[in-house]
């Protein structure tokens, strides 16, 4: 964990990251051996047709802006195979991922308006980089404070139809004929104040196609979230767009497989996963329940997550016998996109802002239904009587006990 600073600020990005390192691809780049190392890729990342995710080359304008915001860029093509009656479905999409801009200590007003600044500049990059479909990290626009349970950091939460957040991405969305999704902390005025996680899913146009709340709230080490916001009443909504069909599922959702399920039934081709997760806790699990989903349910998955280490005024504890701390430790970063055939992208830096651009041909979503059959094969008759019988008060579980034993 970082040291906080004496004056709670927060320390440079790469300060706190376990292990101090930009990437796991990094490391093995450097130190496998050329001969190996296509293969240990192979074996780690997938290949898609055949061969490793191709890179993507980037518009001189979006590369020379990363250069220039030191945004970590980088462009990936995932194909299909083509089809007789079908022509390729490609949709170029981009992840954001960024650290805050400004110590936890300044008036709010300037934390957010300095972290709008930065995220417009990636999103700028993004355009110029030629993106249709865009989403944005868990709670972009505030600080991470809900591991504090101190409630003046509600002051963020706004509305999602048109509070400051929202308003940013319209613009930008109308600039650059974009879909921007735009995960936001929400306060909900129609019922009385009430605050949620929520993604708002602008159009290319500028409108606002729709919402969704985050269906699980984590209850896990610092992450106390169920002090802020509710369990989200949407459903799994999938949102068709100008360029095809998406969803997102809010940062712990992802740990629940029924939770992407529910946006495959619904018809999502790309599912994007904004998030905020820390080393200690998450790292581990972070490539594989995106890319499981995605191989899984036959869609694309987009996961981001926060970078850096954010450090609060005041020390606080979770009831896990940790003495008290001022930082949740450190947001790795490492967004990442995950294809249906099981190939995906190397990952963003562990440290720095980053801006992943893949194009992605969705008809390789039919191609894997068709290929391993899972929706054929799911038997949810079987398992809706399950839950069904589950959810009652009675249930008993169905264990057959060895007669043996005493
Ligand atoms: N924001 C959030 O849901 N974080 C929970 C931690 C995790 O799921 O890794």
């Amino acid at each position: 964990m970082s040291k906080p600073e004496p004056n709670g600020a927060s320390p440079p990005a790469h300060d706190g990251s376990l292990g101090g390192f930009e990437s796991v691809d990094k490391i093995l780049e450097a130190h496998v051996p050329a001969d190996k190392l296509a293969h240990v890729r192979r074996v780690m990342n997938g290949w898609n047709l055949g061969a490793p995710v191709a890179t993507l080359p980037l518009a001189a304008p979006a590369t020379e802006a990363a250069q220039r915001g030191d945004v970590d860029l980088q462009g990936y093509r995932f194909e299909a195979a083509p089809e007789q009656l079908r022509a390729p479905r490609v949709v170029r999409v981009g992840l954001v991922q960024n650290s805050i801009q400004a110590p936890t200590t300044a008036p709010f007003m300037q934390q957010r308006q300095a972290v709008h600044d930065r995220v417009r500049e990636i999103i700028d990059a993004a355009g110029a980089a030629g993106v249709q479909v865009l989403c944005l990290q868990e709670a972009w626009h505030m600080p991470f404070a809900l591991c504090t349970r101190e409630k003046e950091w509600n002051e963020f939460a706004e509305s999602a139809e048109a509070g400051p957040s929202t308003q940013l991405c319209q613009e930008l969305a109308r600039k650059w004929g974009m879909v921007i999704v735009n995960p936001i902390l929400e306060r909900d005025a129609t019922h009385g104040d009430t605050i949620w996680n929520t993604a708002v899913v602008i159009g290319n146009n500028g409108n606002v196609i729709g919402k969704h709340r985050k269906n699980h709230i984590p209850r896990v080490g610092d992450f106390n979230e169920s002090t802020y916001y509710m369990e989200g009443n949407t459903g799994h909504p999938v949102f068709e767009t100008a360029f095809g069909k998406i969803a997102v599922n809010i940062c712990y959702g992802r740990h629940h497989p029924m939770n992407w399920q529910g946006f495959g039934l619904n018809g999502a081709e790309l599912v994007f996963n904004p998030s905020a997760t820390v080393g200690e806790l998450s790292e581990p699990i972070w490539p594989i329940e995106a890319r499981n989903a995605a191989i899984a349910n036959s869609y694309y998955v987009g996961a981001i997550n926060r970078v850096g280490t954010e450090t609060f005024p005041n020390a606080f504890t979770s009831g896990d016998g940790k003495p008290a701390h001022k930082d949740f430790g450190h947001f790795y970063g490492s967004s990442f996109f995950a294809a249906p055939d099981a190939s995906r992208t190397p990952a963003l830096s562990r440290c720095r802002d980053g801006l992943m651009v893949a194009d992605l041909d969705l008809n390789l979503c039919q191609q894997l239904k068709d290929k391993w059959g899972f929706r054929m094969t799911a038997r949810y008759d079987m398992y809706a009587e399950q839950l069904a019988a589950y959810v009652k008060h009675d249930y008993q579980p169905q264990v057959i006990k060895d007669p043996s034993l005493k």
